[in-house]
């Protein structure tokens, strides 16, 4: 859908996120029709994007929740997620936690490690409930992505090995506290390749049929993670059919449902950061264009040199020259876009930031006494307001009684 970005941001400011939520509607039936044929529930990752409203709208459509904290478990049902589509994963769950997850009787607590379980058990225990649990197991495998969203090699924090998922897996089968009923990889983000992702679903598929062989365990929830890349610039992407079909593959004869966790895959390309030029400068040969928005708004290209295509709102006279764009921010590590091709640019013209609706406005911070941006909807040509801007109040209300 083609935006009118300069009356978004007359009416609503800047820096502004806008999200297309019919481009992210038809991400989630895209990706829904892949795995036609077979059960399958679409956990969308909330971390992504957890804004109430975006989640909302999965919700609505039927999407279940993946959730890494329990504020986002807290934040998913709030939004109207089942119980029963809502999963907890993560390294690190702390008791209350995992006390609160069992509690709300979600689909499943995915466990990272042994010692996990071990707590998990226990807080079970003492509740008197019965906690289904699901175990991540980590591959082994290159995903090919960058190194720090990388999460299927034994080098990461990530998942168990196999032979420690196998015994996880025979202890909670023996424990009268713990239900095994899913099985859990990912192995990292921003997939652009497929065969990493087939390799890692056959290793799993066949702990899956060993598990059944051997100990009799059968599992209902086959969950594959999130993952799937999407294009920032110039990427060859994996097809959600094609997706599909690999991990399809490695289960035939199974009767297990797939569980996927997107995240990227829904959000990312229907988000947009709008930004106001400030000034332009030039420090010697260097030419830079100093903007409204900053690394505590979008910290993806600070934080992997990541690519977002930037353009003005509108058409501009004028060579392009490279420029590095910048926040306000103290840290010549806030930037936008470093060389990048801009035609000159005056006080208060507009720069579009795109693919930026996951791991946006999750990823910012108040550094720099930066209230954060305010969040904006359009849907079917109308929009609306999200989340209001963070006003300076805001960031200082829960410091401001202790000053006496
Ligand atoms: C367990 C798990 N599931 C899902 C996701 C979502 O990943 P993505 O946004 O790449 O789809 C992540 C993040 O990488 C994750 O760690
Ligand atoms: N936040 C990262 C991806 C990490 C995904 C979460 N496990 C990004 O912006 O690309």
């Amino acid at each position: 859908m083609s935006m009118d970005f300069n009356a978004l941001a007359e009416t609503y400011g800047t820096p502004l996120y806008v999200y297309d939520f019919d481009a992210m509607r038809a991400q989630y039936e895209t990706l829904k029709e892949a795995f036609r044929g077979r059960k399958s529930l679409i956990s969308y990752a909330v971390k992504a994007n957890s804004n109430l409203s975006v989640v909302k709208q999965f919700a609505d459509l039927g999407a279940g929740a993946d959730c890494v904290s329990i504020g986002e478990v807290r934040r998913a049902m709030m939004a109207g997620v089942p119980k029963y589509k809502v999963i907890f994963s993560g390294v690190g769950k702390r008791d209350d936690e995992i006390r609160e997850a069992i509690e709300r009787d979600i689909l499943y607590i995915n466990l990272e490690s042994e010692a996990e379980l071990g707590r998990v058990e226990m807080i079970a225990q003492e509740l008197g409930q019965v906690a289904r649990i699901s175990i991540r197991v980590n591959p082994n495998i290159d995903p090919k992505t960058h190194p720090y969203i990388s999460t299927g090699l034994h080098d990461n924090k990530f998942g168990v090995e196999i032979d420690a998922a196998k015994r996880m897996y025979i202890r909670a089968n023996a424990s009268e506290w713990l239900e095994p009923v899913g099985i859990h990889f990912h192995i990292g983000s921003q997939l652009t390749e497929l065969d990493p992702i087939r390799e890692a679903s056959e290793i799993v598929a066949d702990l899956v049929r060993s598990l059944k062989a051997a100990i009799g365990i059968e599992l209902k929830f086959f969950d594959i993670g999130g993952g799937l890349g999407i294009r920032y610039k110039d990427e060859t992407t994996i097809t959600p059919y094609d997706y599909a079909q690999a991990v399809l593959s490695t289960l035939t004869g199974m009767d297990i449902t797939v569980v996927c966790e997107p995240g990227r895959f829904m959000t990312a390309n229907a988000g947009y950061f709008l930004t106001r030029v400030l000034y332009e400068k030039q420090n010697g040969a260097k030419r830079f264009v100093v903007v409204d928005g900053a690394m505590n708004d979008l910290i993806r290209p600070s934080l992997y040199s990541a690519y977002h295509r930037i353009a003005p709102a509108t058409a501009h006279e004028g060579d392009e020259t490279p420029a590095d764009i910048v926040g306000p921010v103290c840290e010549s590590g806030d930037f936008l876009a470093k060389e990048y091709p801009l035609p000159p640019m005056a006080h208060n013209d507009l720069l579009v930031v795109h693919s930026a609706g996951a791991y946006g406005f999750g990823m910012g911070s108040n550094y720099n006494t930066r209230g954060r941006a305010a969040e904006v909807a359009v849907e079917a040509g109308a929009d609306r307001l999200i989340r209001d801007r963070e006003s300076f109040e805001d960031l200082v209300a829960p410091e401001l009684k202790y000053l006496g």
